[in-house]
């Protein structure tokens, strides 16, 4: 499996999580993460845009390490490959999708939030796992107790769902963790309103955060 694309996540600590609600705002917005120094986004298919707004930034910006967020289907896989995702990422783990990224060659990472989750994907060969919902389900203490049987493997998580920039420093602080994401950088309301500043903002200071914690 390439897993390129998710060392250079991990390198760089944190992940937008995007739901776009026009692929009007593609380059915009990857332009705004990039000034902020945060050259990465998780576009979700959570929107009907999604596939026409990763192909524009692929196309467009490729300095931008874009992967699909929200891969719930066999359909989604081909989608993101297609739109130039060069990594996947879905809430839960779905042994049909998981196998589909694999013989496209997608760096895929599936969710999970119980050990039996764990199981399954570490079974089909995954490494790397996104924790979600990882605030509501029990936050770092949660994933610190469920991985702890299986960090022999060499698992690394990326918590979604409730991190935000005030906790990241919880999460980042544990080796287990390649990267954080979230939604908190970019909402659809910010991206709606043309708030590229505040994206930009946000993105920075997001990166500096991760700076300051890893030192
Ligand atoms: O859509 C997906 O594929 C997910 O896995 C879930 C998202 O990453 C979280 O819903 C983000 O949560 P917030 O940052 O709290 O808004």
């Amino acid at each position: 499996m390439n897993v390129a694309p998710f060392d250079r996540a991990a390198r760089i600590g944190v992940v937008p999580v995007i739901a776009i609600p026009s692929a009007d705002y593609a380059e915009p917005l990857a332009d705004a993460l990039l000034e902020g120094g945060l050259p990465i986004a998780e576009i979700t298919f959570r929107t009907e845009a999604a596939a026409e707004a990763m192909a524009r930034v692929s196309e467009t910006r490729p300095d931008l390490l874009m992967g699909a967020g929200t891969v719930l289907s066999v359909d989604a896989v081909s989608s993101a490959v297609a739109a130039g995702a060069t990594f996947g990422l879905a809430p839960g783990f779905d042994p049909e999708v998981v196998a589909a990224a694999d013989a496209a060659g997608l760096p895929f990472a599936p969710g999970i939030m119980t050990p039996s989750d764990i199981s399954l994907a570490t079974a089909r060969g995954c490494r790397l796992m996104k924790f979600f919902p990882a605030m509501a389900a029990g936050g770092p203490d949660m994933l610190k107790n469920i991985s702890a049987p299986f960090l022999h493997l060499g698992l690394t998580f990326i918590p979604t769902g409730g991190v935000t920039q005030d906790n990241m420093h919880e999460w980042l602080s544990l080796p287990i963790i390649a990267a954080v994401g979230g939604t908190w950088i970019a909402k659809p309301a910010d991206i709606e309103a043309g708030d590229w500043a505040g994206i930009t903002a946000r993105a920075r200071h997001a990166v500096e955060r991760v700076d300051e914690i890893r030192g």
